[in-house]
């Protein structure tokens, strides 16, 4: 039989959604599809077009077309949801919960129909609220509903240490664990620079302030756009793990991941270091936490579980 290309489906043709279309595109991961609502075809359509027309100057065979039907998506291997509203200067991302709860039910029930055995890998916030959602509605098993955050804020906190030291962004490592919210908890004691552990490198209070930086890295952004929210990084940490499964790369990122007692919790998806391949998380990946860092983790949790408690009951 011959051997067919994959194919990447992109909920939501907006800013991030786009943006992630054109590097999953540029990466020559599959052919890409990008959906929004039919009042947004003619620019969907627009867009993608546009893309398509790069790929001769960039010299990628990936095909790309925009849509309001999701006929076009059948048969996905991977679908990215970046559906719903973005945050303004002044909210939070628990504000947009049950406009973009809604959204996610209907997405969801569009997507499992035409690609039953995709992966699903959400964006669209409250991330670690709208993944549990698109959990429950898709009826997929845990290993194929993967929420992104945890790429985004370790790239905000990599980005932040390695201008701190002047080193490349490439030699950082780093762990952001727990909601994709202010009180995140990147894990100094597993962050290095080039193996050497941060905390040898950089004193406790230029630490503290780049983790307070990452923990508002996406405030930051919304408060400069000033009518949106991040989305050149969030894409670029999508189409990571877009290649991941592609490429079952069983790459050690941290994703949003669905608990079954790993940390100590239940029946909840929150950000947690995992192995990402084929066959989606493969494994969540348990480490170690002193009593400070579950305490942080425990306070994270506890936002998540309070704006899970605001979704819609139907
Ligand atoms: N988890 C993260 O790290 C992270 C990072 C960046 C953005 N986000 C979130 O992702 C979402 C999208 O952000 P954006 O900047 O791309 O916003 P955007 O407004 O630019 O794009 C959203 C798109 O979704 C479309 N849409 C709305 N309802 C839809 C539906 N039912 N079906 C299909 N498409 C629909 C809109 O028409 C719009 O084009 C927001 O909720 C944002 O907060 C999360
Ligand atoms: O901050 C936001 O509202 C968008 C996203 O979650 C981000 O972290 O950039």
């Amino acid at each position: 039989m011959a051997i067919k290309r994959r194919k990447i489906s992109v909920i939501g043709g907006g800013f991030t959604g786009a943006t992630t279309a054109l590097m999953v595109a540029q990466k020559e991961l599959g052919d890409v599809v990008l959906l929004d609502i039919p009042q947004m075809e003619g620019p969907t359509k627009g867009k993608a077009l546009d893309m398509l027309e790069s790929t001769p100057v960039a010299g990628i065979d990936s095909n790309i077309i925009g849509t309001s039907n999701y006929e076009d998506t059948k048969d996905s291997d991977v679908v990215v949801i970046t559906a719903g509203i973005a945050r303004k200067p002044g909210m939070s991302r628990d504000d947009l919960v049950s406009t973009n709860a809604g959204i996610m039910k209907a997405v969801t029930k569009e997507v499992v129909k035409y690609s039953p055995n995709c992966y699903i890998i959400v964006l669209t916030n409250p991330a670690d609220a709208m993944t549990y959602t698109v959990f429950k509605e898709s009826g997929f098993p845990k290993n194929r509903v993967i929420g992104q955050s945890g790429v985004l804020d370790t790239a905000r906190f990599r980005t932040f240490v390695a201008q701190e030291l002047n080193l490349s962004v490439e030699d950082i490592t780093g762990f952001v664990l727990g909601g994709h919210g202010d009180d995140m908890v990147p894990l100094i004691r597993y962050s290095a620079a080039g193996g050497v552990p941060l905390e040898k490198l950089i004193p406790k209070d230029r630490i503290d302030a780049i983790v307070e930086r990452t923990r508002k890295g996406g405030g930051e952004i919304v408060g400069l756009l000033g009518n949106g929210s991040a989305y050149y990084a969030p894409a670029a940490s999508l189409t990571q793990m877009v290649e991941a499964i592609i490429k079952d790369k069983k790459r050690v990122i941290p994703t949003i991941a669905y608990l079954e007692g790993e940390y100590g919790y239940e029946d909840l998806y929150v950000g947690v270091p995992t192995i990402l391949g084929g066959d989606g998380i493969e494994k969540i990946i348990e480490l170690d936490l002193t009593d400070d860092e579950k305490t942080a983790l425990a306070k994270s949790v506890e936002s998540v579980r309070s704006v899970m408690a605001a979704l819609p009951t139907t």
